[in-house]
């Protein structure tokens, strides 16, 4: 990538590399705004990059979203310059040694259900949510990376049909057991990939890891994460998390998610674990750091959890605390309008559903 782009945007970092493209830090020399600029091959098809543009545009001006500046062609590439943002939460996660509170990791599914619900409402399902895809920008979590994403509504308000074998779509360690068995990916499996996100940074690992990464096929994973039994991924950890891992397992392909419930879920585990210990929307200063846990030993990260009471900083040392207010689900804009997507979206009558085991014939359009 040459360090000018369009005449206008002064490559300063490489930021990271995705599977399709590269994103850099650069310096808008008109705006003097700092900006991230996404780019991939032209060859690349279908493009990501396209599918960003159109998800971007949809959501304009929704919170917790990057803006999207400008977009083109530039030698050979596709380009869009966007909003930059700060560190993802893998990256946060390794700033703090691999250990963050239970009220940490709750904030963060409070933050992250608020941006599925944005995107749901606007008829948009992610298919790839794990903790890379969230970064932080102050005191806001914003979603990124819309490139796999898909529209679950057709012909104005009718859901996507319930087809088999699509093809794998995600991350393998993220991914929800709907999309190792190849079926078509909805709302629910969304939420199931979040669930494993935040599993992961309550535990530092996911039981279906294994430290031989040969052993980390797409086949393997698939079926240790079918052999697992819901309580045991969240054992050792507020019941609340695996509540909304049940609520979620248990959804219809087609049901709209009460979003508002998995908020207000996350919403008492911090009422209850206390929120002066969440220090992630701040930048880790060296005494933040919590003894060094081994991502990798699964028992270590649990049994520290377990014996949990507060984290184990010294809170005199911390002068920027955020004390993130977590607001009731009902006031929030994200949760209101739930009831225009369930009337939104329709059935077409003569599917058929193969939930749960059970086959089925939607009669009527609901
Ligand atoms: N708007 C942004 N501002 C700052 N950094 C960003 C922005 N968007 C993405 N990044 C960072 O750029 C890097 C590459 O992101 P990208 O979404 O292309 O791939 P990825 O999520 O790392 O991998 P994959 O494509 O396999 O999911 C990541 O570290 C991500 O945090």
């Amino acid at each position: 990538m040459k360090n000018l782009l369009v005449n206008r945007y002064q490559i300063q970092e490489l930021i990271g590399k995705g599977t399709f493209g590269s994103v850099y830090g650069a310096i808008d020399l008109k705006s003097k705004k700092q900006v991230a600029i996404k780019v991939e091959n032209v060859s690349i098809s279908p493009s990501s990059i396209e599918k960003e543009i159109i998800v971007l545009k949809k959501l304009e001006g929704q919170e917790g979203f990057p803006k999207l500046y400008s977009y083109g062609i530039y030698n050979d590439h596709n380009y869009i310059v966007l909003e930059k943002l700060g560190k993802n939460i893998s990256q946060i996660f390794k700033d703090f040694s691999y250990c963050l509170s239970i009220s940490e990791v709750a904030y963060l599914g409070c933050q992250m259900i608020r941006r599925i619900a944005t995107l749901h409402a606007h008829e948009i399902i992610h298919r790839d949510v794990k903790p890379s895809q969230f970064l932080i920008k102050g005191k806001t979590l914003y979603m990124v990376d819309f490139g796999s994403c898909k529209s679950f509504i057709y012909a104005g308000s009718f859901h996507i049909p319930m087809t088999e074998d699509v093809g794998f779509i995600g991350t393998l360690m993220f991914a929800s057991r709907n999309a190792h068995a190849k079926i078509q990916l909805s709302r629910r499996d969304d939420l199931e990939s979040m669930c494993y996100s935040l599993a992961y940074l309550l535990r530092g690992n996911l039981p279906w890891m294994d430290s031989d990464s040969s052993n980390n096929t797409e086949s393997k994973i698939s079926l240790r994460k079918a052999m697992l039994s819901d309580p045991s991924i969240f054992e050792g950890f507020p019941t609340e998390f695996s509540q909304i891992l049940a609520y979620v397992k248990g959804l219809n392909f087609y049901y709209c998610p009460d979003y508002g419930f998995i908020y207000n879920s996350f919403k008492q585990i911090i009422d209850k674990f206390g929120k002066s210990s969440i220090r992630i929307l701040k930048k880790p200063k060296k005494n933040y750091r919590t003894k060094s846990l081994n991502p990798h030993k699964h028992s270590e990260n649990q049994k520290n959890h377990k014996k949990y009471t507060k984290p184990n900083i010294d809170t005199t040392k911390i002068i920027d605390t955020c004390i993130c207010p977590t607001v009731e689900s009902d006031t929030l804009p994200e949760f209101k309008n739930r009831k225009t997507i369930e009337n939104n979206c329709k059935i077409y009558k003569s599917e058929t559903l193969h939930d749960k085991g059970k086959k089925y014939t939607i009669t009527e359009e609901n």
